[in-house]
C-alpha cells in the first residue's frame, strides 16, 4: 500500500502479460524517441517520416504530437512555464506507457526546458530515452513560419513565444542532433534515416 501525490491507500496491480512478452510479439525493443526543437524546426515532419519508415520496415511506432495532444489530453494547459512543465510531464508519462506497451513512441514537442526533458529521461531508466535535437537556426524556422505564429509573435500578438520572448534551452547530452549541412537542411527522409540508423545500431529494430 502506498501514497503517491494526492492518492492514498493505493496498490500496484501487476499485469499477467509483461513488457518483454509484448516486445517479443512485436519483434522490437521499445523506446521513446523524444524530438525537441523550436516551432518550425521540423519536429512533426521528422516524426511523420520516421513513423512511416518504421512501419514500412515492420516496426510499430506511435506519434505523440504536442500540438495534437493540446487538442485533448492537455487542452487545459497554456504556454506559461508551469503549464509547459505539466505538458511535458504528462506526455512523458504517456510515452512511458506506450514504451511499456512495446512500441517505439515518438514524442514531438518543443519541450523548451532542459529540466523537464531530463525528468522524462529519468522516467525511462534503461537508457531507452533517445533525445533528438532539431538544431535548426531561428532564422530558418521564422522564414518557414508555416502557421504564421512567428509573425504574430514579432508583432506582439502572441506573448511568450518560444525563441522570441520565451527561452529554448538546447540539450547538452542528446543522442541525435539533426542540423543543416553546408547550410542545407537534410530532407525529411534523410532526417528519418539518421534516427533509423541509430535505432538499428542500438538493436531496437531487431527481429528476435
Ligand atoms: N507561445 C507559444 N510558444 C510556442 N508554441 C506555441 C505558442 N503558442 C502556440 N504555440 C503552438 O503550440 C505548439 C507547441 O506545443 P508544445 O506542446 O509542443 O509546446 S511545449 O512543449 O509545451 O512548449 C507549436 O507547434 P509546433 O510549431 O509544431 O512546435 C505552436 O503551433
Ligand atoms: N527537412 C525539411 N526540409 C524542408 N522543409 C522542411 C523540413 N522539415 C520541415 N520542413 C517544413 O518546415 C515547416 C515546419 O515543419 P514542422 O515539421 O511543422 O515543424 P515543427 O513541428 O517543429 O513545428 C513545414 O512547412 C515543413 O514542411
Amino acid at each position: 500500500m502506498s501514497t503517491v501525490g494526492n492518492s492514498t491507500n493505493i496498490f500496484w496491480q501487476e499485469s499477467p502479460v509483461g513488457k518483454l512478452e509484448r516486445q517479443k510479439l512485436l519483434h522490437q525493443k521499445s523506446c521513446v524517441v523524444w524530438i525537441t526543437g523550436l516551432s518550425g524546426s521540423g519536429k512533426s515532419t521528422l516524426a511523420c517520416s520516421l513513423s512511416r519508415e518504421l512501419f514500412t520496415r515492420g516496426n510499430l511506432s506511435y506519434v505523440l504530437d504536442g500540438d495534437n495532444l493540446r487538442h485533448g489530453l492537455n487542452q487545459d494547459l497554456g504556454f506559461k512555464a508551469e503549464d509547459r512543465t505539466e505538458n511535458i510531464r504528462r506526455v512523458g508519462e504517456v510515452a512511458k506507457l506506450f514504451a511499456d506497451a512495446g512500441l517505439i513512441c515518438i514524442a514531438s514537442l518543443i519541450s523548451p526546458y532542459r529540466k523537464d526533458r531530463d525528468s522524462c529521461r529519468a522516467m525511462l531508466p534503461d537508457a531507452n530515452f533517445i533525445e533528438v535535437f532539431m538544431n535548426m537556426p531561428l532564422t530558418l524556422c521564422e522564414e518557414r513560419d508555416p502557421k504564421g505564429l512567428y509573425k504574430l509573435a514579432r508583432a506582439g500578438k502572441i506573448k511568450g513565444f518560444t525563441g522570441i520572448d520565451d527561452p529554448y534551452e538546447p540539450p547538452l547530452n542528446c543522442e541525435i542532433e539533426i542540423k543543416q549541412k553546408a547550410g542545407v537542411c537534410p530532407t525529411p527522409g534523410a532526417m528519418a534515416g539518421e534516427v533509423v540508423t541509430y535505432l538499428e545500431e542500438k538493436g531496437y529494430l531487431q527481429h528476435q
